[in-house]
């Protein structure tokens, strides 16, 4: 199939490059010609494992091209999928202008009989919209269709060539049977539904891991007061089959470019049809509390913040991505320097996005993650690389000038914390029985 993908971000290079690796000629569009050039020349402008090897071998087969020319990209194609970003204006609703831009280009384009879908996470109704955009400014026949995407960020390649589901929502055969074929090599668990529910299926599902988290992070604040330990009650939870084990990870509140942007944006669908939406308010307004957590422990631990030094480290919103968009690291460290105390980060991938998006005098930028314990006053994990979970604690013990782990992702094991002479303060975990012990 000839396919052509608007937008080479996290969802538009992955989708297009493993369209690709099915077999399928794919043509990626972008408008920004550096990261067009670096794709040309064999590289990534993003950090998602296994990517760059696919993407080179695809393009060296012939079968995956990169262009800032959309005419050129869908010339051939029949299918053009949208996958432009939807960030949130600062009311929380989705910015449409990205994808309104894609459509009026792709009618400008249109060459023939095409189905067009969207893969961004869009509002209730945007594909009417993206057709009826189209149809002003092309006056042939052609198809719409929601393509909505669930890959997660650090596992993007596994989550596009394993998907739980595929879900399809078209108003015509034309498209659905497109789609189905397109996807069939993948799974046999294709929904073909109607567009608005296919549009709705992607925020509700996200609103619903988002509040799996935040129901979490609730338990874990009440065990850190009652003495339970959050990490067993998540597993006796899990097992459920009702619950499900997965999103029961306590920590310092999701992160990313979907979650909170997406939760914000159905509250605000909701309201647009006169709806409040009281549970994903809470669950968001929890969400944000809980990333200063670690604010609470610090004082906590060390009383007041004022001229100490603190080690960060993690400053991506998850392991395994460079992608540092509404990361909790970038709250939490505007706190601390609020605070008076000067931090010390690292992480081992996404400095350099994170310094471009935050930079301040008091930051101290590290090479290495021991470099950024060395001499701090407390150690705050709010990432849980692998290189961080494999950390030796007796060497962090040595480092720190106060022997102060915060833990924010509970990637220590507490026996191994109890042999240490570490004041350890993990998420959602008997503190206190630790602080009596070694503070
Ligand atoms: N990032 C994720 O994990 C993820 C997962 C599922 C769904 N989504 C949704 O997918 C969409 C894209 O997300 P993303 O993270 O890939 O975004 P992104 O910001 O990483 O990438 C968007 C890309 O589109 C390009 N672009 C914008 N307008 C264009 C145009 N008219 N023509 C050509 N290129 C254009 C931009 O230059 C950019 O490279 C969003 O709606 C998002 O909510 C994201
Ligand atoms: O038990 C958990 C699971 C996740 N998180 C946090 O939640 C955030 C999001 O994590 P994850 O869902 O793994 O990554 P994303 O790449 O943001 O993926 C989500 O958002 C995408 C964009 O819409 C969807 O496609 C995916 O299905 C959905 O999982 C991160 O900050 C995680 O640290 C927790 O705190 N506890």
């Amino acid at each position: 199939m000839n396919i052509a993908v608007i937008g080479t971000g996290y969802v538009g290079l992955v989708s297009g490059v493993c369209y690709a690796e099915l077999g399928n000629r794919v043509y990626c569009v972008d408008k920004d010609p550096a990261k067009v050039e670096t794709l040309r020349a064999g590289g990534i402008p993003i950090y998602e494992p296994g990517l760059g090897d696919l993407s080179i071998r695809n393009a060296e087969a012939g079968r995956l091209s990169f262009t800032t020319d959309i005419s050129e990209a869908i010339i051939e194609a029949e299918l053009v999928i949208i996958a432009v970003g939807t960030p949130p204006l600062p009311g929380g609703e989705a910015d449409m202008r990205y994808i309104e831009a894609a459509a009026r280009e792709i009618g400008d384009a249109m060459n023939g009989y095409k189905v067009v879908c969207v893969k961004s996470t869009v509002p209730v109704g945007t594909n009417e919209r993206v057709k009826a955009i189209i149809a002003s400014r092309y006056t042939g026949a052609f198809d719409i269709a929601s393509l909505p995407e669930f890959l997660r960020e650090g596992t993007a390649v596994q989550d596009t060539m394993n998907p739980d589901r595929i879900i399809i929502g078209a108003d015509s055969v034309q498209a659905s049977d497109l789609l189905t074929e397109l996807h069939r090599p993948l799974t046999e668990q294709i929904i073909v539904t109607d567009i608005r529910s296919a549009e709705m299926i992607k925020y509700a599902s996200n609103a619903f891991l988002a509040t799996k988290i935040s129901f979490i992070n609730e338990i874990a604040n009440i065990c850190e007061k009652v003495g339970a330990d959050v990490t067993e009650v998540a597993k006796g939870m899990g097992l459920d089959k009702r619950i499900g084990a997965s999103f029961l990870k306590a920590g310092i509140g999701y992160g990313g470019s979907c979650f909170p942007k997406d939760t914000k944006a159905l509250i605000q669908i909701a309201g647009n049809v006169e709806y409040d939406f009281k549970l994903l308010k809470s669950v968001v307004e929890v969400n944000q509390m809980q990333r200063y957590s670690v604010i609470d422990k610090l004082y906590q631990s060390l009383g007041s913040l004022s001229g100490k030094q603190i080690a960060i480290w993690g400053l991506a919103f998850k392991p395994e991505t460079d992608d540092v968009r509404e990361a909790p690291a970038l709250e939490i460290i505007e706190r601390i320097i609020e605070l008076g105390a000067r931090p010390k980060v690292y992480d081992p991938i996404a400095m350099e996005n994170f310094r471009s998006m935050y930079d301040h005098p008091a930051i101290e930028w590290c090479t290495t993650a021991m470099e950024a314990v060395q001499d701090s006053h407390a150690l705050c994990l709010l990432t849980e690389w692998k290189e961080f979970t494999e950390a030796s604690l007796q060497e962090i013990e040595a480092a720190l000038a106060e022997p102060v782990l915060i833990d924010g992702r509970n990637v220590f094991d507490m026996a191994q914390v109890r042999d240490s002479g570490l004041a350890y303060y993990p998420v959602g975990r008997p503190v206190q029985y630790i602080e009596r012990q070694y503070v």
